[in-house]
C-alpha cells in the first residue's frame, strides 16, 4: 500500500483538503450570519462531514456529497454507522452480542450474515454499498491500467495499479482489495474527525494560542501572497512550526486510540526500562509473557507519563515541540512513529496514514483558524472524553453522541467570506 501513500500522492491531495475545508466554512459562516454574527455549532458532526467528504476526494475519487446533506448512497448508510450502532442499543442486544464471545467464531461467523440485530444491519447495508463503490473504481483503474492511461490519482486507484504490477503470487484479488476500501474509511475517517475536533476544543479554551496560531496563519499568507501566490504551497504549510506543534500536543494529550492490543507469538521477557514495585513490595524488572498472551499496550498513558513529558504533561501545551523551547520535555526513550508520540502506534504496524492526516488537518485548520474565531459555549462547557469508536468529545450533561458546541464568530479582520466580514 505504501506507493498510495507517498508524499508525492499526498501532495496532489492538498487542493481537495482545501476545497473540503473552503466548503465547510462557507456552512458555518452561513451560519453566524443567521444568528446574527456570533452562533453556536456543532463541531463533531460538521467535522464528520468534513472528512468523510475528504476520504472520498482523496481515496476513491468518489463524492459523499456529506457537506451537502448526504446525497449519496455510501454516505448515507456510512453516516454515524459505528456510533450509533454502540449507542442506540437495547439491554437485550447487548446481552445478546455479548453472548457470542463465548460461541465458537466457526458458528458464528456463516450466521453473521443473517442475525437480525440493528448494528450487523447497518453494517451489511453499508458493506453492500461500499462494494458497489469499490467495484466501480477497481474496474475503471484497471481499464486504465490496460489502456495505458496515466489514469486517476486516488489511493485506491493508485494502489490498484501498484498491485497490477506486483508479482502474480503475491497479488491482491479484487476481493481483497475492495476491502481496502472499508479499512481506509474507518481508519481514516471518524479519527481525524475526532482530532480535529480535540483541535478546536484546546483552542477555544486557549485564547491566546488560538491568536498566535492565526497570526501565523496569516503571516506565511502574506509571504505567499507577496510572491504572488494566491495559495499556500506545501513548503509554506511546512514552515508553520506553531501549527505543527498544535497539532502534536493534541495528538499526544487526545490519543483518540488509546489502546493496542497484541498477541504474543512466542514466550517471551520484557525488559523494563523503570524498575516496577508491586502491591506487594516485589520490585519488577522485566515482565514475563507466554505465547498466546493477549497484551494491551496504553498508547494514551504513554503520552502523559511524566517521566517522559515533565510535571506539565497533563496539560495542553503546544511550545513544548517548539525547538527552541528550553523547557520541552527531552524524552531518554523514543517511541512511535513522530515526536515521540504514541497515538499512531510504532513499528511496522504503525499507522499508514499519518502523513495523510498530517497534511488534511493543516489544511482543514489553516481554514478555520484565518476565518473564525472559537470559543466554548457557556453552560455547554462540560466537555469530557468519551469512548466511542474512538475517543471523542461528548458532553458530560447530555451523554448519548459526541458532541463539541462552540461560540462561532468570525475572526478579526477576517477576509475573503463573501464581503461577510465586518
Ligand atoms: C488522527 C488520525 C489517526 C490516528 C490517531 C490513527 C491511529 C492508528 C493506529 C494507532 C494504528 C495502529 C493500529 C495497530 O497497531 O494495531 C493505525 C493503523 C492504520 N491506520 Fe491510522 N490513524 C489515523 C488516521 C489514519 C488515516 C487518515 C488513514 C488512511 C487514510 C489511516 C489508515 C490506517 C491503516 C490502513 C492502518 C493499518 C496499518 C497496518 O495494519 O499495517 N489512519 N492507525
Amino acid at each position: 500500500m505504501l506507493p498510495a501513500f507517498h508524499f508525492s500522492t499526498l501532495r496532489l491531495f492538498l487542493h481537495r483538503f482545501r476545497f473540503v475545508a473552503e466548503k465547510t466554512t462557507d456552512r458555518w459562516n452561513k451560519i453566524i450570519q443567521k444568528a446574527g454574527g456570533k452562533g453556536e455549532i456543532e463541531m463533531t458532526s460538521w467535522l464528520s462531514k468534513a472528512t468523510l467528504d475528504a476520504m472520498g476526494e482523496t481515496a476513491f475519487d468518489y463524492k459523499f456529497d456529506s457537506l451537502d446533506d448526504g446525497h449519496s448512497e455510501l454516505s448515507k448508510s456510512y453516516s454515524n454507522l459505528i456510533s450509533d450502532s454502540f449507542f442506540k442499543r437495547s439491554d437485550w442486544k447487548i446481552f445478546f452480542e455479548a453472548l457470542w464471545l463465548y460461541l465458537p467464531w466457526l458458528l458464528v461467523l456463516p450466521l453473521i450474515k443473517f442475525l437480525p440485530t440493528q448494528q450487523l444491519k447497518r453494517i451489511r447495508a453499508y458493506m453492500k454499498e461500499a462494494r458497489k463503490a469499490a467495484a466501480h473504481i477497481v474496474q475503471t483503474a484497471n481499464k486504465d491500467y490496460i489502456s495505458g492511461k496515466e489514469g486517476r490519482k486516488d489511493i485506491m486507484s493508485t494502489l490498484i495499479r501498484a498491485n497490477l504490477s506486483e508479482d502474480p503470487k503475491t497479488k491482491l484479488d479484487d476481493d481483497s482489495l475492495m476491502s481496502q476500501m472499508t479499512t481506509f474509511m474507518f481508519a481514516g475517517h471518524d479519527t481525524t474527525a475526532a482530532t480535529t475536533s480535540w483541535c478546536l476544543y484546546h483552542l477555544a479554551n486557549n485564547p491566546e494560542v488560538q491568536k498566535k496560531l492565526r497570526d501565523e496563519i496569516r503571516q506565511t499568507r502574506r509571504k505567499a501572497s507577496a510572491r504572488g501566490d494566491f495559495e499556500l504551497s506545501v513548503q509554506d504549510i511546512e514552515s508553520m512550526k506553531y501549527l505543527a506543534a498544535v497539532m502534536k500536543e493534541t495528538m499526544r494529550l487526545n490519543a483518540i486510540i488509546p489502546v493496542l492490543q497484541r498477541q504474543a507469538g512466542r514466550d517471551e521477557v520484557i525488559p523494563l526500562s523503570t524498575p516496577v514495585k508491586t502491591k506487594s513490595g516485589d520490585i519488577l524488572t522485566s515482565i514475563p509473557i507466554s505465547k498466546g498472551q493477549i497484551v494491551y499496550l496504553s498508547l494514551a498513558l504513554y503520552n502523559r507519563l511524566k517521566s517522559v513529558w515533565g510535571d506539565d504533561a497533563d496539560k495542553w501545551r503546544p511550545e513544548r515541540f517548539l525547538d527552541d523551547d528550553e523547557s520541552a520535555a527531552k524524552p531518554k526513550i523514543k517511541f512511535g512513529v513522530i515526536s515521540n508520540i504514541a497515538t499512531f502506534g510504532s513499528g511496522m504496524r504503525s499507522c499508514i496514514g499519518l502523513d495523510f492526516r498530517m497534511t488534511e488537518m493543516q489544511a482543514l485548520l489553516i481554514e478555520f483558524v484565518d476565518k473564525f474565531e472559537y470559543a466554548p459555549v457557556p453552560g455547554k462547557d462540560d466537555i469530557i472524553a468519551a469512548p466511542q469508536n474512538v475517543i471523542s468529545p461528548m458532553l458530560k450533561s447530555d451523554q448519548g453522541h459526541n458532541q463539541l458546541p462552540l461560540l462561532v464568530s468570525l475572526a478579526p479582520d477576517s477576509e475573503d467570506l463573501n464581503g461577510a466580514s465586518d
